[in-house]
């Protein structure tokens, strides 16, 4: 049973303070969504968690382990992999190539291609020419080739036809199923909140809802208000 919890978290950028004092927990077996309208500071909350960024302030713990003062490979090592947006992919190599270079001991393809067979089929295709869909299967393909305990991705639905945003949510739960902890920034709310359990909405940096997915999937009103305020 994994677990990662963030406590009194607060991330600036260049000197202003864009995520303030957030507390929230990802648990094996479930997804946590992160939603919030543009520039509400979900991206930055995913860079700081991963050690792309700095942290002014707080704890981020895996298992009881704090890790917020680690380098961003050692915090891989301890379990954390970030999907971050805009698909970054060796475009020169294969789909297979690409997925070789994340390999570690212990982990191998199979389950990889097994999430996502389409890989499979296009394994000897350059990754460049891999539709946007296949592209976003190859970069949590080669996420979950690090034996990560916690999945973070931001954004994964961005430009995608909604039959490939429902192909990547379904396999997003599956994950989950099998016990990944997963944390999901999405700008498809209703898609991330369908398949989420907690979800945690952000408002200029400060999390203004912590609950339960399916009631905020049952309110659009009060999501409307939490993303714009009032
Ligand atoms: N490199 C940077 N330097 C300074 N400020 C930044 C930088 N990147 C983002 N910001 C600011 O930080 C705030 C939060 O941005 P962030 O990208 O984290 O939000 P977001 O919720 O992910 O938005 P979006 O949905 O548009 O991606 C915004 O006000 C943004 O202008």
């Amino acid at each position: 049973m994994s677990e990662l919890v963030i406590s009194s978290l607060s991330i600036s950028r260049s000197e202003l303070p864009v995520v303030t004092e957030i507390n929230a927990r990802v648990e094996s077996g479930s997804i946590s969504v992160v939603l919030g309208a543009n520039g509400a500071g979900k991206t930055t909350l995913l860079e700081g968690l991963s050690g792309i960024i700095p942290v002014a302030s707080g704890t981020i713990a895996i298992d009881g382990h704090e890790i917020q003062t680690a380098r961003p490979g050692q915090r891989s090592r301890e379990g954390l992999a970030h999907v971050e947006q805009g698909r970054t992919i060796f475009s020169q190599l294969t789909t297979e190539e690409n997925m070789k270079v994340a390999l570690r001991d212990g982990s191998d393809l199979s389950e990889a291609y097994g999430l996502f067979p389409e890989l499979m089929q296009r394994r000897s295709v350059r990754a460049g020419l891999l539709s946007g869909g296949e592209q976003q299967m190859l970069v949590i393909a080669r996420a979950l080739l690090t034996r990560p305990k916690v999945l973070m991705i931001d954004e994964m639905s961005a430009g995608l036809a909604p039959v490939i945003v429902s192909r990547l949510m379904a396999a997003v739960r599956k994950l989950a199923d099998a016990g990944l902890a997963v944390l999901l920034v999405e700008q498809f709310a209703a898609l991330a909140l369908g398949i989420g359990n907690r979800a945690y909405v952000l408002r200029r940096g400060r999390v203004v809802y912590d609950g339960d997915c399916k009631t905020l999937l049952r309110s659009p009103d009060e999501l409307h208000r939490l993303y714009l305020g009032g």
